[in-house]
């Protein structure tokens, strides 16, 4: 089990470069973080859950406690950070852009859930992205799984939004790439300040979206309604 997922990583890895880490706003990852297997890491932090539970006074040997260790285990590694993990990284099919549209293309109101990794809570909310094509079309579910993979990981908004837009900009060769998330964290809603009513906005613009009017123009279908709101 072990050799095979380390293999399996290891093409994936070769495949894709470093891209599955961030491009430039890289996730901190440890040397030996694809040495172990899914399997691996599931029974090393069922162990960890355990300890928390049990130092907390919960007594696990009571029916609806018994299997939160492992439920909790699988649920970080195959859910929660599954984008840690190279072998998920979506394979973002792209296609000549042979009818030559030459506008942006904007991918709106795509959910995001991501985990914030200073307190390990959810950080919910929108991303929206953009690009122009300079020859290649991306297809568009790929856009949305680009953002769920790199949700999928212990993160801060600012870098979550750079590796979407760096990885957009590696897949379609371009660097006219924007992306804007606006999420709430629940790390500053339910604990701590406690404010429910804030959220966070983040943004990166690569390339013409740079320019003061193609931000503009893209910060603009943000704002259009669509038919079924
Ligand atoms: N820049 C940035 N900060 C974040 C993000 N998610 C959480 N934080 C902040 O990380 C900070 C961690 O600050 P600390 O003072 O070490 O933690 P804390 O004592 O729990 O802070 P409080 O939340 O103010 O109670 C907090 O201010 C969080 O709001 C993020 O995505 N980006
Ligand atoms: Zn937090």
């Amino acid at each position: 089990m072990f050799e095979l997922s380390s293999k399996m990583n290891d093409e994936r890895i070769e495949e894709i470069g470093e891209n599955h880490v961030g491009t430039s706003a890289k996730t901190p990852l440890r040397a030996d973080a694809f040495d172990i297997s899914d399997e691996e890491k599931i029974e090393r932090i069922q162990e960890s859950v355990k300890d928390i539970l049990t130092t907390l006074g919960m007594d696990l040997t009571d029916d609806s406690l018994q299997g939160t260790p492992r439920r909790v285990a699988k649920s970080f590694v195959n859910e929660l950070f599954m984008g840690l993990n190279p072998k998920n990284m979506p394979k973002a099919s792209t296609f000549d852009n042979n009818y030559n549209y030459g506008e942006m293309l904007v991918e709106r109101n795509i959910v995001v859930y991501s985990t914030c990794e200073h307190h390990l809570l959810p950080i919910i909310g929108r991303a929206h992205v953009a690009y122009i094509s300079d020859g290649k079309v991306i297809g568009l579910s790929k856009m949305n799984r680009i953002v769920e993979y790199f949700s999928k990981r212990p993160q801060v908004q600012e870098r979550l939004t750079m590796q979407i837009v760096q990885a957009m900009q590696e897949a379609l060769g371009v660097e006219d790439v924007a992306c804007v998330i606006d999420a709430k964290h629940l790390c500053v809603n339910s604990r701590g300040i406690k404010d429910i009513e804030s959220s966070t906005v983040t943004a990166e613009f690569g390339g013409k979206f740079k320019q003061k009017e193609t931000k503009r123009e893209f910060l603009e279908y943000l704002k259009m309604k669509t038919s079924f709101e």
